[in-house]
């Protein structure tokens, strides 16, 4: 058996065109959405991410307010880019890309953002509404691995589900998000202090790898038909991307998410969507 591909770039392109007519017609109320960033530091992955982040947004018609601040920047250097953003009328949403340099508080740095300009929905209130089952942006991996799921038919409802890793961008939501009434998952959190991964893997309808261990999911820990979603992003030495599956799982599971072209574009595309759909509330 060959897995079939779980397509992030092709399901993003599908979501980003409908946003594109979205925010055409926002524009014709008068409003256009604009997303920043928040960017520390010289990590390059974070820099690509950020870049690709504003490519989108130029492709739907959302404004871009970059700020950058370098390695160096105190905790106090950046919660004033914080508070600025927070005023700022143009800035509908935004994010402080992760993880920030060593020594930076980056709980205090979320916990200062707007929440209702929190475009990532990784502010303590919306996490706290995510898990009290209320409105909220929700958090851009998690959602965007539901959308990928659902756009190729994959059942979430009943589905065995265990999810590797314990993050605060991916681990610790994506079961609040398989839960839910509407998705009706039973879920298995796995992480680094779980005693016999293999033998939950193994029970696994669905695999949410989020650990950032490469080749940590292997063909024989499989179930055959899964569902399998690449989400680790380790980098080998010629810089390439090592997913947290290894490559041989294609030949056991259902689908599978490519690494890269999977998740990753799923988790822009849900950004955009927190954007544009913050910018309809304002209009009402
Ligand atoms: N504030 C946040 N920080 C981080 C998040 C997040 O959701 N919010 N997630 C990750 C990084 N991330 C988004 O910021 C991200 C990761 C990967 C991709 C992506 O498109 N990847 C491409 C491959 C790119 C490459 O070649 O390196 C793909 O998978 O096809 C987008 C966004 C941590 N930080």
């Amino acid at each position: 058996m060959t897995a079939q591909i779980l397509d992030g770039k092709a399901t993003a392109a599908a979501i980003k065109s409908d946003l594109t007519a979205r925010v055409a017609a926002l524009k014709e109320k008068g409003v256009t959405p604009g997303l920043g960033t928040v960017l520390v530091g010289d990590d390059p992955g974070s820099h690509k991410y950020v870049a690709g982040k504003h490519r989108d947004c130029a492709q739907v018609g959302i404004a871009s307010i970059q700020r950058e601040l370098p390695a160096t920047a105190t905790q106090e250097e950046i919660e004033a880019v914080v508070r600025e953003l927070n005023e700022d009328p143009a800035c509908t949403g935004y994010i402080v890309q992760l993880p920030l340099p060593r020594g930076i508080d980056e709980n205090r740095i979320l916990e200062l953002m707007d929440p209702a300009k929190d475009a990532d929905g990784l502010h303590p209130m919306n996490l706290g509404r995510l898990v009290l089952n209320e409105p909220a942006p929700l958090p851009c991996t998690p959602n965007g691995i539901l959308t990928l799921l659902r756009a190729h038919g994959v059942e979430i409802k009943g589905a065995e589900v265990v999810v590797v890793g314990r993050g605060v961008t991916i681990g610790r939501p994506m079961p609040l998000l398989l839960t839910r009434r509407s998705e009706n998952a039973t879920v298995t959190q796995c992480h680094t202090g779980t005693r016999d991964l293999s033998a939950h893997l193994k029970r696994a309808d669905i695999i949410v790898a989020a650990a950032g261990a490469p080749h940590l999911v292997r063909a024989e820990d499989v179930k055959p038909g899964a569902a399998v979603l690449d989400v680790g992003v380790s980098r080998n030495a010629e810089g390439k991307i090592v997913g947290d599956v290894h490559p041989d799982v294609n030949e056991v599971a259902g689908w599978i998410s490519p690494n890269p072209g999977g998740v990753g574009p799923m988790t822009r595309a849900q950004l955009l969507v927190n954007v544009v759909e913050a910018a309809e509330r304002s209009v009402g």
